[in-house]
């Protein structure tokens, strides 16, 4: 069964909608350049609207270790995202899970940074694009995807309801991570996106199992 994580919300009928449509996690992006930006206070009023075993992911972006902690302190968070160029040691200090975030491209060792960032829960591949962190709704060539991975591999960049069962087939990644993909513009998700991108996961899911 693939996982479904649905990041960037920003609005409390969407993380509702989201929940409802069967995703494992949801993800709040405390970076303050994003578009999809939203404010401690913020995410710990969205995490109330979230129901029960829906986990709740913080996406940083080369944040302080400070603000972390402060973010922990005021929000619920299950999961850390870490998506920009912090170390393993950083990643590691909360004590809490942690996804490590890798920009892809030619070049990039993923199998060295499975073995750097060993004490995360997994790695979330999304695209690299110049200039930006992520949440481009760019993909990526995914045949730079080594077959082997010592970490559960978070495929995401790029994905929607068109492409996603195609991404399962070849990659069968642990879970799939989506943004843009479902939006009906920056920070509001689309109901009906969501919902099509889930059935074709659960689709494909039922094909190949
Ligand atoms: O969403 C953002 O604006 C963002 C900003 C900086 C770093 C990461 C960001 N988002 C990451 C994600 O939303 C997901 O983890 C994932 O990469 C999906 O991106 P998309 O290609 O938009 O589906």
């Amino acid at each position: 069964m693939t996982r479904i994580k649905i990041c960037g919300i920003t609005r409390a009928e969407d993380a509702l909608a989201v929940a409802r449509s069967g995703a494992d996690a949801i993800g709040f992006v405390f970076y303050d350049k994003s578009p999809r930006y939203v404010t401690p206070q913020q995410a710990a009023k969205l995490a109330r609207a979230v129901p029960p075993f829906v986990t709740l992911v913080g996406l940083f972006v080369n944040s302080s270790d400070e603000y972390v902690r402060d973010v922990l302190a005021q929000v619920p968070l299950d999961v850390l995202q870490f998506h920009g160029e912090e170390t393993p040691e950083f990643c590691r200090q909360f004590g809490r899970p942690y996804l490590k975030a890798i920009r892809v491209k030619p070049g990039v060792d993923l199998v060295q940074c499975a073995a750097s960032y060993s004490a995360a829960q997994g790695l979330l591949l999304d695209a690299f694009v110049e200039g930006t962190q992520g949440g481009t709704g760019e993909s990526f060539d995914w045949s730079l995807i080594p077959r082997e991975l010592s970490l559960p591999l978070i495929l995401s960049g790029g994905l929607h309801a068109g492409n996603v069962a195609e991404a399962i087939r070849k990659i069968r990644p642990y879970a799939v991570d989506v943004s843009s993909g479902v939006e009906a513009a920056k920070g509001i998700k689309d109901a009906a996106k969501v919902a099509a991108f889930i059935n074709e996961v659960k689709q494909i899911d039922l094909q190949l199992s």
